[in-house]
């Protein structure tokens, strides 16, 4: 249940109608200004084609959301998402808190499937292979793709062991190789010349910004097809959070990223293209300054100058 976005604090949302609908009431003063046919469509619980920019057509896509929807239990947190994720950029995902940006992002690596309240339609592919097919492996899955979460999560071991987790699983055991990985991730993760002399030293012991790259060097260890960050600077101090956005600025061409960040002024940093969400919708999708400067929506334009969110 929400509140109008453009409604004054005052304004309190929402009665349930069944049917899986939220219909919004507003409660106080009025609100500053009517919703807009594209608002009050959703707040009908009607499903709104998204406002996609032309430029996302021109791109070969690594990733594509094909009218995905989700609930948890009765309650539907993503409605008829489609969305193409280009290879070889940074993609980021805005919009306020709870609107979904989280869930979509772990739809992409099907975590959400260890939830048992947990329903999906639709579908995903990577690089073609769908992602929900019902005879799909999710380990091998899971393989293709690196993770990083909000909070740096080393595994209680030493940094080289860290780097190198993924190909040990996959019963690599050749030093040489083993060694090569460790390095060109610790490059690739702008990490090796403040680690190449404790690599044996355990990873428990790094700063939290060194962590969090840290935990990228693992992630893209096994090379991925796509790196998925959901919101991977909001435990780190600005200085450590201008590293990892230098990091993930280097990685881009050689990995395609996608990205879920609170931080506008993130996303207008390191992005190239930038969906904006809102209550389970794609509203709108494009080129990152145009939706920063020039979007189609109002909605987005109220979103990305501070008025609601
Ligand atoms: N495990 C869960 N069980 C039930 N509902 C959930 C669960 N996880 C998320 N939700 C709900 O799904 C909706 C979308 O949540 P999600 O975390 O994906 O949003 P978000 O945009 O990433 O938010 P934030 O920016 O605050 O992290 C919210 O209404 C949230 O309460």
């Amino acid at each position: 249940m929400v509140a109008h976005p453009l409604a004054p604090p005052n304004a309190r949302a929402a009665r349930s109608t069944g049917g899986g609908r939220d219909e919004v009431i507003l409660a106080g003063a009025p609100p500053r200004e009517p919703p807009s046919d594209r608002l009050a469509a959703i707040s009908r619980g009607e499903v709104i084609p998204a406002e996609v920019h032309p430029e996302l057509a021109t791109e070969e896509h690594v990733l594509r959301v094909q009218n995905l929807k989700l609930w948890y239990g009765e309650k539907q947190a993503l409605f008829d998402v489609n969305l193409d994720v280009p290879k070889g950029q940074v993609t980021a995902m805005i919009g306020p808190s709870g609107c979904g940006k989280s869930t979509l992002l772990r739809c992409v690596n099907r975590m959400n499937d260890l939830l048992d309240i947990v329903r999906i339609e639709g579908d995903m592919t990577l690089n073609g292979d769908s992602i929900y097919a019902r005879d799909v492996d999710v380990i091998e899955l899971r393989k293709r793709m690196g993770m990083v979460f909000q909070k740096p999560n080393p595994f209680p071991m030493s940094i080289y062991e860290n780097v190198v987790y993924p190909l040990r699983i996959d019963g690599e055991r050749d030093r040489r190789v083993l060694d090569e990985v460790c390095e060109r991730s610790l490059r690739g993760a702008a990490l090796w010349d403040e680690v190449k002399d404790r690599l044996q030293e355990s990873a428990l012991g790094m700063s939290g910004g060194q962590q969090q790259r840290l935990c990228i060097a693992r992630a893209i260890a096994a090379e991925p097809e796509v790196l998925l960050l959901d919101e991977p600077c909001s435990a780190l101090d600005p200085i450590a959070t201008g590293k990892v956005e230098d990091l993930i600025q280097r990685l881009k061409g050689e990995y395609s990223v996608l990205i879920v960040t609170h931080n506008m002024q993130q996303a207008s940093r390191i992005s190239e293209y930038t969906a904006f969400m809102y209550l389970g919708r794609l509203m709108e999708y494009g080129p990152t300054e145009a939706i920063f400067t020039n979007p189609k929506l109002d909605e987005t334009n109220s979103y990305v100058t501070g008025r609601f969110g």
